[in-house]
């Protein structure tokens, strides 16, 4: 990493409709700046914000193929050709960029988004985990569906599956350092962010003290009705954020 003088910009958007977070995040030196889960309708508002701020976007990012609403990628893409899409190759879609475990995303020269592979809600979501260049600052994880505050991406639909979304949160996510900030993709309670050692302790779902045998149980009694936009998102959305046939 580079030493120059930065400091991470970083907002956290909401989707009313759907609860959904955007997180905007930029290096303060280059300007370069990233989207991480946008949604299509709230296009204008996310670029006033990046123009506002005098930043050049450079990634719109997405945490998986969303069932409850349609990616601005492709609507982005449209209005700055520059800016080029991510996903995880695991969600077999398209976008420019297909990551998987371990690859990286640059924000500028200072910061770095690291991939952590976190399938179970569906099998291509990943999480982004952000170290700061800053001596003993925390991380960031933005952990999109699978990890949520104090509960966790549904497994009943895009081949998820609670076995494997309770591996990728206690194997992998409770593994980063206690202090990490957690920013999820949703949040239905009004709370924006936690930490892993909050997750640990307090999780309902799958905190330290759950078993993957009482994890599977509430899982399958979660009883939540089918996302209303699941039918035209889901194809959007593996189609970088395009209607088939559009
Ligand atoms: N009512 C919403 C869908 C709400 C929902 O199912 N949320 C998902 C993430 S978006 S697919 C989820 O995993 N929720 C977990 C939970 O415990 O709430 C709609 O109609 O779109």
């Amino acid at each position: 990493m580079s030493q120059h003088p930065t400091f991470m910009f970083l907002r956290q958007l909401f989707d009313r409709t759907s609860c959904t977070y955007t997180y905007l995040l930029a290096d303060s030196y280059s300007k370069h700046a990233v989207l991480i889960d946008p949604v299509d309708t709230l296009v204008d508002r996310d670029l006033r914000v990046i123009s506002e701020c005098g930043l050049q976007l450079v990634y719109v990012i997405n945490t998986h193929a969303h069932a409850d609403h349609i990616s601005a990628s492709g609507i982005i893409k449209k209005r700055i050709p520059s800016v080029k899409s991510v996903m995880s190759k695991a969600s077999r879609g398209k976008a420019d960029v297909l990551v998987k475990e371990n690859d990286s995303i640059e924000i500028g020269p200072n910061y770095s988004l690291k991939v952590i592979e976190t399938p179970g809600h569906t099998a291509g979501c990943v999480s982004y985990y952000l170290t700061s260049p800053i001596q003993n600052e925390p991380g960031i994880v933005f952990t999109g569906d699978a990890l949520l505050i104090r509960g966790c991406g549904r497994t009943d639909f895009q081949e998820g599956s609670s076995d494997t979304l309770f591996s990728s949160i206690r194997e992998k996510l409770f593994k980063l350092p206690h202090n990490t900030i957690v920013y999820p993709g949703h949040d239905y309670n009004g709370i924006t962010c936690s930490t892993i050692a909050e997750e640990l302790d307090f999780n309902p779902r799958l905190g330290k003290e759950k078993t993957l045998a009482e994890f599977q149980e509430i899982m399958t009694n979660l009883k939540l009705s089918y996302p209303k936009m699941i039918d035209v998102a889901v194809p959007a959305n593996l189609n970088d954020g395009i209607s088939p046939g559009e």
